[in-house]
């Protein structure tokens, strides 16, 4: 398989500095080297490059909509060109905000894709129901077409069409959270495999009934948007909101192997590593665990 790599160096969708250096540090992991010499065909398409607006005031309490919502579009130009290339999207970001872009651009190339989103966190907050204002939070709220009559209207976000269903997606790894986000897992029917389905069930089975839900027939483009905070902080410390008791590094590459094998990956976002955050030590290990996630199943798309 052919993979494009595209650089998003998001960070006002949360607030700590350093998200944005997160494809720097993929890349100087050596990701895009290796899958070269494993005999995948890489495409850098670079980091995008985006306009800087001071002018941005939150609206509803929602921050830098301005920012975000331009980058989003962006973002979802790009992904869905690569796509049409025939090329699996891998982004590098960045916060996850970017997944508002990525999940769009995918949507546009793909009309049935489906989505496993690997978070300690369910992101699927409206902006009347975040507790912090910050789009990281939000992002799938602005895509699932059961939960558009909740979502008020934001400027810059105007061209965002909800792309994909509530029983298009799976979480895996969720451990935290909010009030509003609960409702909506449970009262929208999303398949929710938490920490608790991981312990009970084992990641391989966990996977087996994701796709049962929502890829069933095997037969549709896959997309995995991987939050580095759904490892185990003691693994992947280097990010804005890590949260105890999370996937194991095997568990996280059985993911991406399981996703891969089935030869229908089509897009994946490596999102919230933030070089900034925690020891020399913690940074290392934080991008290595990402570096195996992504390796591991990229790998198998040659075979
Ligand atoms: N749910 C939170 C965290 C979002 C994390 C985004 B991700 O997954 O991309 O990193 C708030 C979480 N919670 C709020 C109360 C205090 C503890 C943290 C939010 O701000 O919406
Ligand atoms: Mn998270
Ligand atoms: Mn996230
Ligand atoms: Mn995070």
């Amino acid at each position: 398989d052919k993979v494009g790599v595209i650089g998003v160096p998001s960070c006002k969708g949360q607030s700590a500095g350093g998200v944005q250096h997160g494809p720097k540090a993929l890349r100087q992991a050596g990701i895009i080297d290796k899958l070269t010499q494993l005999g995948v065909e890489v495409y850098d398409y670079g980091d995008l490059v985006f306009e800087q607006f001071d002018d941005d005031t939150p609206i509803l309490g929602l921050k830098n909509p301005k920012n975000i919502g331009l980058a989003a579009k962006k973002i979802s130009d790009q992904v869905s060109r690569v796509i049409k290339d025939d090329q699996i999207a891998l982004t590098l970001g960045g916060d996850h905000s970017l997944s508002i872009g990525t999940i769009h651009g995918h949507a546009a190339a793909e009309k049935n894709m489906c989505l496993v989103w690997v978070d300690a966190h369910a992101d699927i907050n409206t902006p009347l129901t975040s507790p912090s204002g910050n789009v990281h939070g939000m992002a799938l709220s602005f895509l699932v077409k059961e939960l558009k009559e909740y979502i008020p209207q934001i400027p810059h976000f105007e061209w965002i069409k909800p792309c994909i269903s509530a029983k298009d997606i799976a979480y895996i790894g969720l451990r935290d959270l909010d009030p509003g986000e609960l409702w909506i897992v449970r009262n929208m029917g999303i398949s929710c495999f938490t920490m608790h389905e991981v312990d009970r069930y084992g990641i391989d089975m966990v996977l087996r009934m994701s796709m049962q839900a929502i890829n069933p027939h095997g037969d549709r483009p896959i997309h995995l948007s991987f939050d580095v905070d759904s490892l185990d902080p003691r693994i992947s410390a280097a990010t804005g909101t890590p949260v105890p008791g999370g996937l194991s590094v095997r568990e996280g590459i059985y993911i991406a192997e399981e996703l891969a094998a089935t030869g229908k990956l089509t897009a994946v976002d490596l999102v919230e590593v933030n070089p900034l955050l925690g020891t020399k030590e913690e940074r290392d290990l934080t991008v290595y665990a990402v570096y195996m996630f992504i390796i591991s199943g990229l790998s198998l798309c040659v075979i």
